[in-house]
């Protein structure tokens, strides 16, 4: 018998399209994202990349489609109407999302071990023991030293503050993680590094991710599949090392050579 949990999309979009007055910054997307796949959404600035991954994550609703999500109990459920417990528990369990900016997935004035204890309290643990462990282990996870578990993350630098804020998101074991250009503002090296870290942790944990990025080493360090936006919308999809390596498409062809200069 076929597996059919994971023959089964995680996240559909069904001709999505947003608009701002005049401006078209989203229109007619529609792709599947499977479980255990991580979708890279690639493009120059204003291309509608956030806008998108704010329409798949819920945060602004479409002018126009639809969103649809596998629940846990196997259920493909439009998004935009989604009760309240429902949405909760994706944003509280299901989901992650990584930000560029540290400071707004994380506390930066609580220690770093609420902020990962916090995302457990609020599913229901309350044994100060066992969410200390859980958070203990999820800094080991992303190399932040034990010895920094009760400073507060504005005491860290940008890499830790990053790996800090993906233990947070990660603690929850969701299905899947939204991240908005993860690596943005970092040095090169701190960038690697991370990188290493988040394609470690996606690999072992079977994750789900639709990663925004201008930056095409990491699409092609991170992602199965690549989406390529331009005016708001796609025009070039497939395999990562498929478009990266031989894009079809002049505009990816641009965007290519400008990253990797032969
Ligand atoms: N709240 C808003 N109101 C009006 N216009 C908006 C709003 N948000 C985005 N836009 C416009 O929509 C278009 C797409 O923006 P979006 O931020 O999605 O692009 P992007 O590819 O993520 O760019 P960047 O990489 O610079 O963040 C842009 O022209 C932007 O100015």
């Amino acid at each position: 018998m076929a597996d059919s949990s994971n023959d089964q999309p995680l996240l559909v979009a069904e001709g999505l399209a947003k608009s701002y007055g005049h401006l078209q910054a989203c229109r007619e997307v529609s792709f599947k994202l499977y479980p255990g796949e991580v979708l890279a959404i690639v493009g120059e600035s204003g291309s509608g990349k956030s806008t998108l991954l704010q329409l798949l994550s819920a945060q602004l609703s479409p002018s126009a489609g639809k969103v649809s999500y596998r629940m846990r109990d196997g259920v493909l459920r439009d998004l935009n109407v989604l009760g309240e417990a429902e949405r909760r528990f994706l944003f509280r369990t299901d989901w992650g999302y990584v930000h560029q900016d540290p400071a707004m997935g994380l506390r930066m004035a609580v220690s770093a071990g609420a902020n990962v204890g916090e995302r457990l309290m609020a599913i229901g643990w309350n044994n100060y023991g066992e969410i200390r462990d859980a958070a203990s282990s999820w800094l080991q996870r992303v190399e932040i030293a034990l010895q920094r578990i009760d400073d507060a993350p504005k005491t860290y630098s940008g890499g830790m503050r990053q790996r800090l804020q993906i233990a947070r998101n990660l603690v929850t074991a969701p299905r899947l993680v939204f991240m908005d250009e993860p690596t943005g503002g970092l040095d090169v090296s701190v960038q690697a590094r991370l990188l290493d870290l988040m394609r470690g942790l996606v690999g072992e944990l079977g994750l789900s991710a639709v990663v925004v990025t201008h930056d095409l080493a990491v699409a092609r360090l991170l992602s199965h599949r690549v989406m390529v936006m331009k005016d708001g919308r796609v025009i070039e999809t497939g395999l990562t090392d498929q478009v990266l390596d031989d894009p079809r498409e002049p505009y990816t062809q641009l965007l290519v050579s400008s990253i990797l200069p032969a």
